[in-house]
């Protein structure tokens, strides 16, 4: 007797190990890989080129995977999210599917659109299993002594820990090879430029960069505020797609440390990880993030900067060094390093007073790894709008920032090669006649005024 047919729909999930949505559809019955990309609300959601060309090839290098397994993977293009449920509806038709698995999204519009197709296809008689693979903890699993949920993340990580610790780590295994002949697969090619130099596609690739990271995980803690040296992991733009999950990242941090639970739940990379869950967290309980509104109702709004310096931070013309390293790293390669993200986002916001939300849509449109949880969490968290953010007062200097993480000027140097050849005190403010003698900016603003009115309208 022939298995009932389940499609299982990708999206941010696109990886064949640790994916319940697969896993499960598998185990239930013949799994039929389906992706939807949605042209229009790529569009809508200021996704950059470089995210969308990683995707394409993710989606190519998952179709690889999963065809060892014999599980098909069909590719079409739609227009939006309504759009990509109707097409959904016809494929179920199609195949002569039984169920339609797939993994939550938890910005608004997806959490709109899962719920829409969800209630169609189970009045169409369908089976619709939805499950949690993006994120480690199942969304709601910890809460406040009240019983509500956390606004602060120290809290929110020790609740996530001690609820972690009941759960334990072990990731799902890819599914078993299925019984199941391939024919022919639809394929829609939406290539895209992007740095696969620095990011080659496919969960193996994640695997890989991970793999590459994690004997470095001991000196994460050190390093990881310099940008001149490569003390992350680079993963993001594996999580943000899903080639990789977070659960699959913990576990092999698990594995470095021997198993031992001590180390691990003390780590600081691991903290990095929870700060994800906390930015998604906050988005399931408070949907109205998803519509551009602040987190901290009683935020002062005060943005009302000249458009012009909008415009120069966004070309790296700023006449700060560390500024217009970290724009152009920005530029150049879709990825910027999180110290250099927390500069450029106070700067544009508390100093040149540009609404934040402006910042976090030209991100958005750069990043490869562009996230909307941890993208508006991280713009919230600088500009003191947002859950547990930075107090009002704490503004970066550029140019203290500049002489205490990129102390030599490395950085700088690598991404502003008009100022390689001064010394590495001036660097980091060169003077006016250096300026000129280089071409390179006088600073849009004056540190200091900027500071103290930025100081006296959001006090
Ligand atoms: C203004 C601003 C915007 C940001 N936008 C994004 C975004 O669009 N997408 C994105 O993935 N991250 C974003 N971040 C968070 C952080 O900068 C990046 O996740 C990190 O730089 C990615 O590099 P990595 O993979 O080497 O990180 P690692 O230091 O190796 O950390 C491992 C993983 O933990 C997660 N992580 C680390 N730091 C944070 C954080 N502060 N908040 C949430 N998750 C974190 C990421 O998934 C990261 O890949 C933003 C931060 C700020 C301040």
């Amino acid at each position: 007797m022939s298995k009932e047919i389940n499609l299982v729909w990708f999206r941010n999930d696109l990886r064949a190990g640790d994916n319940p949505a697969l896993f499960y559809a598998a185990e239930q019955g013949t799994a039929i890989g389906i992706y939807l990309e949605t042209e229009e609300q790529r569009k809508a959601h200021d996704d950059a080129a470089c995210k969308i060309g990683f995707i394409n090839d993710n989606v190519k290098e998952l179709r690889k995977q999963l065809n060892q397994l014999n599980i098909p993977l069909h590719s079409f293009k739609v227009t939006d999210y309504a759009d990509s449920v109707e097409k959904l509806e016809m494929l179920v038709d199609q195949f002569n599917a039984k169920g339609v698995y797939f993994n939550n999204e938890y910005p608004l519009n997806e959490k709109n659109r899962d719920n829409q197709a969800e209630k169609i296809l189970e009045e169409k008689g369908l089976e619709v299993k939805r499950f949690d693979g993006d994120i480690i903890i199942p969304p709601n699993s910890v809460a406040t002594g009240k019983g509500e949920p956390y606004k602060v993340f120290t809290p929110y990580k020790k609740a996530w820990i001690e609820f972690h610790k009941t759960q334990g780590t072990s990731p799902l295994p890819i599914p078993e090879k299925q019984d199941f002949k391939i024919d022919e697969q639809h394929d829609y090619d939406f290539a895209q430029e992007y740095r696969d130099d620095l990011w080659p596609a496919g969960e193996q690739a994640a695997k890989e960069k991970l793999n590459d990271f994690l004997p470095k995980a001991g000196y994460y803690r050190e390093r990881r505020d310099i940008p001149s040296v490569k003390g992350t992991s680079m993963l993001s733009p594996y999580l943000a797609v899903g080639a990789i999950s977070a659960k699959q990242c913990i576990s092999s941090l698990l594995e470095w440390h021997e198993g031992d639970e001590e180390a691990f739940y003390k780590d600081t990379w691991l903290s990095e990880i929870i700060w994800r869950e906390f930015y998604r967290q906050i988005i399931i309980d408070n949907p109205e993030i998803s519509k551009h509104k602040v987190f901290k109702r009683d935020a002062k709004e005060v943005w009302d900067g000249e458009q012009e310096l909008f415009d120069l931070w966004s070309q790296g013309k700023t006449g700060f060094p560390l500024i217009d390293a970290a724009m152009r790293q920005l530029l150049q390669t879709g990825w910027m390093h999180n110290r250099l993200r927390m500069n450029v986002a106070m700067f544009l916001n508390k100093l040149c007073l540009i609404d934040w939300r402006q910042g976090e849509a030209f991100f958005m449109r750069h990043l490869i790894d562009g996230d909307f949880a941890s993208n508006n969490g991280g713009w919230q968290w600088c500009s003191s709008t947002g859950a547990d953010g930075a107090p009002y007062f704490r503004i970066m200097s550029p140019n203290t920032q500049s002489q205490r993480f990129d102390p030599e000027g490395k950085f700088i140097r690598k991404l502003v090669p008009e100022l390689e050849s001064l010394s590495d005190k001036d660097i980091h403010c060169p003077s006016s006649e250096q300026r000129e003698k280089l071409g390179y900016p006088q600073p849009i603003i004056d540190y200091k005024e900027a500071r103290k009115r930025a100081l006296d309208l959001l006090s």
